[in-house]
């Protein structure tokens, strides 16, 4: 691995400013997606390593909170600095232990970076409030003062940005981390551990342990009394083993899931940037996004035009290596991932849909951009969330009709459509039961904007304003004889 900055590839846990070895030395392997290369043998972590980390993380939460707002402002801003320094490091690190192409991966690592930065500057906004009293000889007042050790477990596909989103929010507010990040892209998260002990952050507040024993690690990370928050972005299934794991010692928590959004298409869309739009929110991460459009319906009167079209954009991705300049769409993350996608097209296909483009396995763990024409509510891809590049398209009558559709689902996390009359564009935004909806547009991720879902795609927001309420609590003080 060609790196500028050498330092960034680490293999070891990072826990209270040093790099240490599993204490039984076992090691595991992080490969390509692409070719199966073996690039590197990690520390393979567990129980042990996270009951030191935290150990640690409660040990230097003492120190980190009693600093300054404006330093805890200062190192973050450090932090970030240095990300967009190393970002092309940062970006190559992530293409080749995820897949996704590099130009993606860029972005990725700039949008994580953007929650740091944002963040820093959040740090010194932690604002309480003078409340006018219930007594005439009391005072009323409130502080929101940092929750203490915070638990991070993060998934594969974002390997940068779903750390920092979480992280530089604790951080800001006052908290110490122990970040589990994924088995299969641990890399990207210790590059930004070298990062933020350049940065200046002592000993103890960020930590990463990472291994193959998630169970194991997340165990001693929700029994901990020591850990008062617990943000975990991943699956919905693993989200509630977490949630109740996390009940005996009543943790206060952040989940970020499973999505199946709706990508809904009206007739007086404009087409062209529909299929624009439905590219984009589709096949971002070869589909394996939580916000990916994973259910395409169509009104009946522009279906044929639309499927057409979107299959003939589809069909013309540029597919192969992600560190090869003009790859959209990459290896997905294994080749259990290949299975999965077969396994939901052959089903449909059975029960009748009809594939304009794609459809068959590649080679490795390549799945080829794949469309279903006239999908239907009884299959897999309507009810599931997809996690890959396979785009199910349902057509619609009636208004009515596709905002019961589009909820029909146990999950809540992002949601899209398109047309022009504004009437019908505030009553489905409102009608959608989703914690996002993207309005003409297939992009919505962005660190200024409360990102999060309902039902069970989780609760709690991460970015913009409201993010650091996740690691803070309100304490509310009654000051009484005031005129004695
Ligand atoms: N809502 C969001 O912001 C968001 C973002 C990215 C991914 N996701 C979701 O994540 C899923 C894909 O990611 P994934 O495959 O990594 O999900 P996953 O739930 O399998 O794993 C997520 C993380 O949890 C860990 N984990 C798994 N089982 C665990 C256990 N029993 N105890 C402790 N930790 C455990 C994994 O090692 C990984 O670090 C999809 O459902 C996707 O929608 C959601
Ligand atoms: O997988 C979903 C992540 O949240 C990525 S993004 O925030 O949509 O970019």
């Amino acid at each position: 691995m060609e790196l500028k900055h050498p330092e960034l590839l680490k293999t070891d846990a990072y826990i209270n400013g040093e790099w240490i070895n599993a204490v039984n030395d076992k090691r595991f392997e992080v490969t390509n997606p692409y070719n199966g290369e073996v690039l590197a043998q990690l520390a393979d972590c567990g129980a042990a390593e996270t009951e030191l980390a935290i150990e640690k993380a409660e040990a230097a939460f003492e120190v980190w909170k009693a600093q300054s707002a404006g330093k805890r402002a200062k190192i973050l801003r450090k932090w970030y600095d240095l990300i967009i320094t190393h970002a092309n490091d940062l970006a190559l690190i992530l293409t080749l232990e995820q897949g996704k192409p590099l130009a993606e991966a860029k972005g990725e690592i700039l949008y994580g970076a953007s929650f740091v930065e944002w963040f820093s500057e959040e740090a010194r906004r932690v604002y309480g409030d003078t409340i006018p009293a219930h007594m005439a000889n009391a005072r009323i007042t409130t502080v929101k003062q940092p929750i203490g050790v915070v638990a991070a477990i993060t998934p594969w596909n974002f390997p940068n940005a779903m750390i920092t989103r979480k992280v530089a929010p604790a951080l800001a507010a006052g908290c110490t981390v122990v970040i589990k990040p994924a088995a299969q892209t641990p890399l990207s998260a210790l590059a930004l551990m070298q990062l933020a002990q350049e940065a200046g952050f002592p000993p103890g507040v960020v930590n990463v342990v990472m291994g193959t024993d998630s169970r194991a690690i997340g165990g001693v990370m929700t029994a901990s009394k020591a850990v008062r928050k617990l943000s975990f972005t991943g699956s919905t299934a693993v989200g509630k083993t977490l949630m109740r794991q996390s009940a005996d010692t009543v943790k206060k928590l952040s989940l970020e899931l499973g999505g199946n959004a709706p990508f809904i298409v009206f007739d007086d869309a404009d087409l062209e940037k529909a299929v624009e739009g439905a590219l984009l929110a589709k096949y971002r991460n070869a589909g394996q996004t939580c916000v990916c459009a994973n259910r395409i319906f169509v009104q009946e009167g522009i279906y044929d035009a639309f499927v057409n079209r979107f299959s003939e954009a589809v069909a013309a991705l540029p597919v192969g290596n992600g560190t090869e300049p003009g790859t959209v769409i990459g290896p997905l993350i294994n080749t259990q991932a290949v299975s999965e996608m077969d396994a939901m097209v052959q089903e449909a296909v059975g029960a009748g849909a009809k594939t304009t483009t794609g459809g068959a396995k590649g080679e490795g763990c390549f799945y080829p951009p794949t469309v279903l024409a006239h999908a239907d509510k009884h299959m897999r891809v309507y009810k599931e969330e997809i996690f890959g590049p396979i785009a199910p398209i349902f057509k619609f009558g009636t208004e009515a009709e596709v905002i019961a559709l589009a909820n029909d689902t146990e999950y809540g996390l992002a949601s899209y459509f398109y047309g022009r009359d504004y009437a019908r564009l505030w009553r489905v935004a409102e009608a959608l039961e989703y914690g996002m909806v993207g309005i003409n547009t297939g992009a919505i991720s962005t660190t200024v904007a409360p990102f999060g879902g309902i039902k069970e795609s989780g609760f709690g927001r991460e970015g913009s304003k409201y993010g650091m309420n996740e690691f803070l609590e309100i304490k509310y003080m009654c000051w009484g004889e005031i005129d004695s």
